[in-house]
């Protein structure tokens, strides 16, 4: 392949500007100098700059795969929509950098209170949402209530000598076992208890109630790409 006949001036000039160290071109192979563009590009284009998390396009893609996962495995999974209580008193009061710094340091919280296999991302202004996989309805509260907890016990330094109280509100929605949800609708569904949290006075947990479903065996099986016959069987064994 002829380098020279590919346009990566464009390619270069974003990279640079956004801090990645783009290798040498005579000092690695062309698969290796092509790698890491395209490394850079797809970390530029899955990530927030602000906060290292992962943005929202990339969080809808983590939510899809969630959703197949839960259909199939039989766990169910929490998402949990967390905003900042009062940020646009940060910014009137502190000005924007503030603002800026408040919302990394909250990602920071965020990233820090939950389990490794869980996803932080920073959805929008000062709105994030956290996907928790295998998360049980009884372990939910306790997940969203740490996650509140920590940021209400971490003040943001934002000066020497200086720091600012900061709480998020949460909402929280389960995606149910055996059922392949709709991203939008439990997005809706977590914003939606949310937006009870913010009126109930902020600061605060509000999780949906659990739906209860009735899923047959049959549903199941066509969901894991079985035949009737494996269906039957496991019908039996659910009743067993
Ligand atoms: N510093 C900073 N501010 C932002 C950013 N994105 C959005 N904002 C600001 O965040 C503020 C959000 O304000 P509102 O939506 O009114 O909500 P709020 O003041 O947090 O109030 P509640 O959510 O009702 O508790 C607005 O003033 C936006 O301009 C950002 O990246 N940096």
């Amino acid at each position: 392949m002829n380098l020279e006949r590919l346009r990566l001036d464009a390619v270069l000039s974003l990279l640079q500007r956004a801090g990645y160290a783009v290798p040498d071109r005579e000092g690695v192979t062309q698969e290796a100098y092509i790698q890491a563009l395209l490394d850079g590009l797809c970390e530029l284009s899955s990530t927030d700059s602000l906060t290292g998390l992962l943005n929202r396009r990339s969080f809808l893609w983590t939510l899809e795969q969630e959703l197949d996962r839960v259909a199939r495995g039989g766990e169910y999974a929490l998402l949990l929509a967390v905003d900042i209580d009062h940020f646009k008193r940060v910014n009137d009061t502190h000005g924007h950098a503030v603002g800026d710094e408040v919302i990394r340091m909250v990602a920071q919280t965020l990233q820090r209170c939950v389990r490794p296999m869980d996803t932080v991302a920073r959805i929008g202004g000062e709105e994030f949402c956290i996907a928790c996989p295998n998360c049980s309805p009884s372990y939910a509260p306790v997940v969203a209530e740490r996650v509140r907890r920590a940021v209400a016990e971490t003040p943001v330094a934002w000066a020497p000598g200086q720091t600012l109280a900061v709480t998020v509100s949460c909402g929280g929605a389960l995606a149910t076992p055996w059922i392949r949800g709709m991203v939008s609708d439990w997005l809706e569904r977590a914003d939606r208890q949310l937006y009870r949290a913010k009126r109930e006075g902020r600061n605060r947990v509000c999780l949906e109630a659990v739906q209860a479903a009735e899923v047959s065996a049959e549903e199941k099986g066509l969901l894991l790409g079985w035949g009737p016959a494996d269906s039957l069987m496991m019908d039996k064994r659910d009743h067993a």
